[in-house]
């Protein structure tokens, strides 16, 4: 057990204080100054050191010497399924409704065994905190017992995560499905289990309503769901119109509804605390509703270019005041990383400027998106994205220049060039150190 509580770095800080290109900033010789309890108490510059040393009671002394490495902020994963993580990597040759049905359905029936569950939810969690993921937006499976672990695991290893039980009641196989009534049961009982599973502030998971998509759910469940979420005041997440064949399918389902997104906004699913997966297919003016309501999207492109699914135009919801934030989509997504949701993001917006003038995301907006984006969309812009004083000190040391890693620096490179580096090749071999609130939970740490 490490914490870096009461302690003082000194090192390049890069972070982004908005979406907004201008507020990207990359801050050589920058003081960050941790508390006691976690938080980031200041922020200043290294030559001021003596001044900031009076002000904030530190020696100057105390202050770790961070080199030429990057002070950056944790990265958020919007969308993820801890139970899909088994099979990252495999499966990559099927749309989205057969790739469900013939790989994600049968492996999530298994975790009704908690001893597969134990041992896999160990191995997702490590994973994405070691590649530098400090919050996860969590899916589990239908399983309460196995849900419930999952938020044990996640407190001991010490991840900033949402998490939620998963609801299907239709159009799933006998194995995997559930009835309306214990849906609703099962889901009430594990948001009792999760807010309990912390003081109110401190506590690191927060439940989340996670009706799995419309087909899977009838309008009796999802009226429920919408019920629970305003009662306990949770969260909501969901997948929306990621592939062509799902949204004609929702179509056939609800005649009643104008579009996809309409079904969850009459179901009270639909509101500033929404985080719904992909959009592909969003129209423009389920955009507008989206942004009226204050709910965010979880853009996940390495998952759609794995399903084929289509490519997401990030540029066109942000240009309609929508919140967005990545997300891998494992096991979607081939990759638990973040880095490769950036590099996918900005790949993914690329496709958009083929033989066309685009504004299309580059990699400080891509870096925006994956830190104070997702936090934004997950409803925790006040806590954590990037280093303003007063926010949870969930961060990464990044160390470009670490033995056999896997890019190389020049002399003439500038800190800019070697961070952009980073972020175009740069994995788990950089990352020294994965703080969450001020508490070491992957990586070393010489502070
Ligand atoms: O990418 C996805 N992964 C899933 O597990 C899923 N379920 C419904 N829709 C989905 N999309
Ligand atoms: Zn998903």
């Amino acid at each position: 057990d490490f914490s870096v509580y009461n302690a003082i770095m000194k090192g390049t800080l890069v972070h982004c204080l908005s979406l907004h290109k201008d507020d990207f900033q990359l801050w050589n010789d920058a003081i960050v100054g941790v508390s006691e309890k976690g938080t980031i108490s200041f922020v200043g510059n290294g030559c001021d050191v003596k001044t900031l040393s009076e002000v904030y009671g530190f020696s100057v002394d105390q202050v770790t010497n961070l080199g030429r490495k990057f002070l950056i902020p944790g990265l958020i994963d919007t969308h993820l399924h801890a139970p899909q993580y088994a099979f990252t990597g495999t499966g990559t040759d099927l749309p989205l409704l057969e790739w469900l049905n013939r790989y994600t359905f049968p492996i999530e029936s298994k975790y009704a065994d908690l001893q597969i569950a134990e041992h896999a939810y160990t191995k997702a969690v490590k994973r994405v905190l070691s590649l530098g993921t400090t919050t996860g937006c969590y899916y589990a499976t239908i399983h309460l017992p196995a849900t419930k672990l999952l938020v044990q695991i996640i407190n001991q290893l010490g991840q900033r995560a949402y998490v939620g039980k998963v609801n299907m009641d239709r159009n799933s196989p006998e194995t995997y499905v559930e009835s309306t009534e214990n849906s609703l049961k099962d889901t009430e009982e594990f948001i009792q289990y999760c807010l309990a599973s912390g003081e109110e502030g401190k506590r690191l998971v927060t439940p989340i309503i996670t009706p799995r998509f419309v087909p899977s759910c009838t309008t009796e469940l999802m009226t429920g769901l919408g019920r629970l979420a305003a009662q306990y005041n949770v969260p909501i997440q969901s997948h929306i119109s990621e592939n062509c064949d799902e949204v004609k399918w929702v179509k056939d389902l609800h005649p009643e509804c104008e579009s996809y997104t309409d079904v969850y906004e009459k179901h009270n699913l639909l509101n500033e605390k929404s985080v719904m997966a992909h959009g592909v297919y969003l129209k423009d003016e389920e955009l507008q509703k989206f942004a009226d309501a204050g709910a965010g999207i979880s853009h996940c492109p390495t998952s759609n270019f794995q399903l084929a699914s289509g490519v997401f135009n990030v540029r066109n919801a942000l240009d309609k005041g929508v919140k967005v934030g990545l997300g891998t989509d494992v096991a979607g997504g081939y990759s638990s990383s973040m880095w490769e949701s950036i590099r996918q993001a900005m790949n993914a917006s690329n496709t958009f400027r083929f033989g066309r003038e685009f504004n299309s995301v580059g990699y400080r907006e891509a870096f925006a998106l994956a830190t104070v984006g997702g936090a934004e969309v997950l409803g925790l812009g006040e806590r954590v994205g990037n280093f303003w004083p007063g926010k949870e000190f969930d961060a990464l040391i990044v160390d470009p220049f670490v033995e056999g890693g896997p890019f190389d620096v020049f002399e003439w490179e500038n800190e800019e060039q070697i961070f952009e580096k980073m972020v175009m090749m740069g994995d788990d071999r950089n990352i020294e150190s994965v703080f969450v609130g001020g508490k070491l939970v992957a990586g070393t740490s010489k502070v």
